[in-house]
């Protein structure tokens, strides 16, 4: 039976959001890590999401927060070990996402060899856009993507630099976790990260698509 849930507040559905990490080479360089020969990927909880008109919150535990903006893949028909040739149907949509990371905990947990889940998994660390429609964008694998903090650009991309297309994650995290209708994956940051600070304003676009503005906030 199809389900009557709209995938248009997809961020509502409790599912999971994979995360594929050093995507973009010159971003894998910035901070000096090998560039991937297969995805890296983890994981953020549902509770990670936020939305236009909330803040994104610095961790207490955190002085060095960093803004990674990311293409998002919302899918629309859940499946396990999808080929790449079936990949594009399992898509219903996309989200521009920011993959907030608490920098300063990432580097120590890559030094003691600890999972990264303080760095990445933190609440609000999952700022998302409105859900685009798939027919909204003809060509995933081709658009820009930018970040401005306070009115200065900070990065600027396009999905065509990714290392791992679109149809191959879909497929390669299929065959490890099962998608499910409403997950959604990020799909790495390109180059140009960098610190925000209690009170900055957070501006993000898809040019010609959609943007998005987020102020950062730290618990009293
Ligand atoms: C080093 C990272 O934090 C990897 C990551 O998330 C990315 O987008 O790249
Ligand atoms: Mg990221």
């Amino acid at each position: 039976m199809a389900s009557t849930r709209n995938l248009n507040r997809f961020w509502e559905w409790g599912r999971k959001i994979i995360c594929v990490g050093r995507n973009y080479a010159d971003h894998a360089k910035e901070l000096k890590n090998a560039v991937p020969a297969e995805p890296v990927l983890f994981l953020k909880p549902p509770s990670a999401y936020v939305t236009e008109g909330s803040s994104i919150m610095v961790p207490f535990y955190s002085h060095n927060l960093h803004h990674e903006v990311e293409l998002g893949v919302v899918i629309g028909k859940g499946g396990t070990a999808i080929p790449q040739k079936a990949a594009m149907d399992h898509i219903a949509g996309y989200a521009l996402c920011l993959d907030m990371t608490a920098r300063d905990v990432q580097d120590e947990c890559k030094t003691k060899g600890l999972p990264w889940t303080l760095a990445k998994a933190f609440n609000t660390s999952c700022p998302v856009s409105e859900f685009i429609p798939k027919e909204k964008i003809a060509d995933p694998g081709n658009v820009k993507i930018w970040l401005k903090v306070n009115d200065q650009l900070r990065q600027e991309g396009n999905t065509s630099q990714m290392i791992f297309s679109i149809p191959f994650l879909i497929s390669y995290i299929s065959e490890i976790i099962t998608l499910e209708e409403g997950d959604l994956i990020l799909t790495g940051t390109p180059k140009g990260v960098s610190s925000v600070q209690e009170h900055d304003e957070l501006q993000a676009g898809i040019e010609g698509i959609v943007s998005m503005k987020f102020r950062v906030d730290r618990p009293q």
